[in-house]
């Protein structure tokens, strides 16, 4: 959305929302989901830095550098303690500290009270009283909506069915993509500003976690980030008297977990590539953009999220323009000349159904169809929304940075 306001020029508007962003992380320590007292246990994804980084290259101010990085930095603590932080052990035994979407939250949610005890029941759990297990379910569909992808077989144990979510116990690889540009962004900033300490303490973050993603994340056989499933193995550190799941909610301890790959086709697993995993134009580079050429996902809409349909709103045959804006912006600036094509392609599919929506409907909406132009996405919990921010923002930057012609 801050793409799409500094492509119209609304620079001091985009000032204003990364001021509120400022106060709310310097008020609570992190983004809430949502501006409402019941959002207050879960976050945003992380994107925060990265909006500061487009106002800054927008208005080259230094001002806005020092201004938000001690926010940036509590942020940033936020999603690298207990219980976001968990410590990945790979085949080789290699660890990593890699984050998650944990909600500190094991009720329904209040906002949507009456789908979470229905998945519960569904699940044959316990909701008067709720037992353990069931407040498990409640914690993963937070922790699900907590990601922004609510709901996706990306978190669910047997790709099909909500009754099955494990959110808490994925690494998700756009998760670790966005923290990485946020290490660097904070890095990078910490250079401009001079403060050497800051920045290398930064930049190792950031190449540690960059080492994370390219040893554990990465698969050479379809040439992806792919998200990590946690199989526990164990607790480190004194559980001060708690029972284990305790302690990690309330980030006594940090959660040690064996990983292994989730072999899914997914739209995040190419955040990654957007945030500066690999250089730009590198083999890898490469190599991942073909392999979204080959992953199915590609439609005449744009990019489907996945190849699973669920009836979910992340799932197949739904395209979000978030996702979407990531993936073409990653092309463009780290995919060569074939990326260069691929993201000009996506960007004109992407513009032509939402073009062709508007012109049918009037609307702009939050989601569209991958199968089919000039037609809203569905599924998930309620009816499609209209108006979207990010739908405005992401077709006026495309538009700006490739052009548009009506091709249906
Ligand atoms: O009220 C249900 C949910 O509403 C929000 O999520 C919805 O909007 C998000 C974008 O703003 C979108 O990513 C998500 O898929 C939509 O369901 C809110 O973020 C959720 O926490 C809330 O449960």
């Amino acid at each position: 959305m801050i793409k799409g306001l500094l492509s119209s020029g609304l620079i001091t508007l985009s000032e204003n929302i990364i001021d509120n962003f400022r106060h709310l992380v310097q008020t609570y320590g992190f983004i809430p989901n949502g501006i409402r007292t019941y959002y207050l246990n879960r976050s945003q994804p992380p994107l925060y830095s990265e909006m500061v980084s487009f106002v800054w290259e927008a208005t080259q101010d230094v001002s806005i550098l020092s201004k938000h990085l001690p926010a940036i930095l509590l942020e940033h603590a936020y999603w690298t303690s207990p219980p976001k932080q968990v410590v990945a052990v790979g085949p080789g035994v290699q660890r990593f500290n890699v984050s998650r979407y944990y909600a500190r939250w094991q009720q329904p949610r209040p906002e949507s009270y009456i789908e979470d005890v229905e998945t519960a029941q569904k699940a044959g759990l316990p909701t008067d009283p709720p037992d353990a297990d069931t407040q498990q379910l409640y914690r993963d569909l937070a922790s699900g909506a907590e990601s922004g992808w609510d709901y996706s077989t990306r978190w669910f144990a047997n790709n099909m069915n909500l009754t099955t979510i494990r959110t808490t116990k994925v690494l998700p690889a756009d998760l670790n993509g966005f923290l990485l540009q946020m290490e660097q962004n904070i890095a990078d900033f910490a250079g401009t500003l001079g403060c050497t300490a800051l920045q290398q303490q930064y930049q190792q973050l950031a190449d540690n976690r960059r080492d994370a993603l390219n040893t554990l994340f990465w698969s050479n056989e379809d040439s992806q980030w792919h998200d990590l499933i946690c199989t526990p193995a164990g607790v480190d550190g004194n559980l001060g008297g708690l029972p284990e799941e305790q302690a990690v909610s309330d980030g006594i301890v940090t959660r040690v977990c064996n990983v292994q790959r989730n072999t899914g086709a997914f739209a995040s697993n190419w955040v990654p590539l957007w945030a500066g995993a690999v250089p730009a134009g590198s083999p890898q580079a490469l190599a991942a953009v073909q392999a979204l050429n080959d992953s199915g996902l590609l439609g005449v809409g744009g990019v489907a999220m996945s190849l699973t349909e669920t009836g979910q709103q992340w799932d197949w045959p739904n395209v979000w323009p978030p996702n979407d804006w990531i993936i073409i912006d990653a092309f463009k600036r780290f995919g060569g000349a074939a990326g260069d094509a691929l993201a000009r392609e996506i960007a004109q599919r992407f513009l032509s159904t939402v073009y062709a929506t508007y012109l049918e409907t009037g609307r702009m909406y939050e989601k569209f169809n991958v199968e089919q132009i000039g037609i809203p996405g569905g599924g998930g919990e309620y009816e499609v929304v209209d108006g979207f921010g990010w739908t405005n923002g992401a077709s006026l930057d495309l538009m700006q940075r490739f052009g548009f012609s009506p091709t249906y």
